[in-house]
């Protein structure tokens, strides 16, 4: 049984099709990155998977369970962060994770979670005086109560400092070898790659592309880019560069040229123009494309 799987899963607000034919499946054991661009539809699709917000058609399973059907089995067996989590700020971090706990029906102590989210020093602190970063911490903690077989991560990685963003991606593969499936949005594209087994990138409410990083990576016509050593770097020779039909950009720096193509087969043409304008290329790097540029070649650059 998978972890998420949709059919045709549709969501129209009016006459805008904020979700449209989404067929999804994330399977059990995997980390699957949910991508897109502002109101792409992974709020709402991630809505509809928790029962906040009714499909308008298609089918959903959460662990086996239809979420509008049984709502309670699903919020009983994942863990869910939302974007926007609201606390009680007169609270504090343990009194939080108590209830939770406790709603449950599970036997964590509050002072482990904290300590693994790395905000034990303030369990006994009100939320109120939180930072934006603690606050993400704390609800990661509480999506973490009760060892959920789903994680639904939204946008985990915003507010946090780079010591919090590593700190999550360590969660997200401990959960994952524990067995649960990790879903998580986000529009922070480079620091998602490294934890994702798959990607999915959402565009104007549909699923533009869905697979592993290295397989999309190959898949997509994205910008080819390279560098070339050479020994010494004409004055100009950049701009002479840029002015190329399939040439996107050029630059020079300390002995090195970096040029971005958007149709690879220039390269040779690069590499003669730079021998003719007198400097001798000594060595040739190809950059794989990042899953930035995936993205972007994948939604055109354009929000939904
Ligand atoms: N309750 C609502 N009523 C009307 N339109 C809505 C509602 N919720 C979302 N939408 C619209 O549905 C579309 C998808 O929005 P959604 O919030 O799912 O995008 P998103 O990918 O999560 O974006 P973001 O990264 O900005 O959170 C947008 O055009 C949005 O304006």
């Amino acid at each position: 049984m998978a972890a998420i799987e949709t059919r045709s899963l549709t969501k129209r607000f009016g006459s805008l099709h904020a979700v449209r034919d989404l067929d999804l499946r994330v399977e059990r054991g995997e980390v699957f990155g949910f991508l897109g661009p502002n109101g792409a539809g992974k709020s709402t699709t991630i809505n509809v998977l928790l029962d906040f917000v009714r499909r308008t058609s298609g089918d959903v399973s959460v662990l086996g369970y239809d979420p509008e059907e049984d709502p309670r089995a699903v919020r009983q067996r994942i863990g869910v962060l939302p974007e926007a989590a609201g606390f009680y700020d007169r609270d504090t971090a343990r009194d939080h994770l108590r209830f939770a706990t406790e709603m449950k029906r599970a036997t964590d102590d509050p002072g482990d979670l904290l300590e693994r989210v790395g905000i034990a020093d303030a369990a006994d602190r009100p939320v109120g005086g939180f930072s934006k970063g603690m606050r993400k911490r704390l609800g990661l903690a509480i999506a973490l109560v009760g060892d959920p077989d789903l994680l639904v991560l939204d946008e985990p990685l915003g507010g946090l400092d780079p010591s919090g963003v590593s700190l999550v991606r360590e969660i997200v593969r401990e959960e994952r070898d524990r067995g649960a499936a990790v879903f998580f949005s986000s529009h922070i594209m480079d620091q998602v790659e490294t934890v994702c087994d798959r990607v999915g990138i959402m565009h104007r409410g549909e699923l533009a592309a869905v697979g592993a990083v290295e397989s999309l990576r190959a898949d997509t016509e994205t910008p080819a880019e390279f560098t070339l050593a050479v020994e010494s770097a004409p004055d100009g020779v950049e701009r002479e560069l840029a002015a190329l039909d399939g040439v996107d950009d050029a630059t020079a720096r300390d002995g090195t040229l970096r040029v971005v193509c958007t149709d690879p087969s220039v390269k040779a043409d690069v590499v003669s123009r730079v021998d003719d304008a007198g400097a001798t290329v000594v060595d040739i790097d190809n950059e794989t494309p990042s899953l930035e540029q995936v993205f972007r070649a994948v939604t055109d650059g354009t929000n939904a």
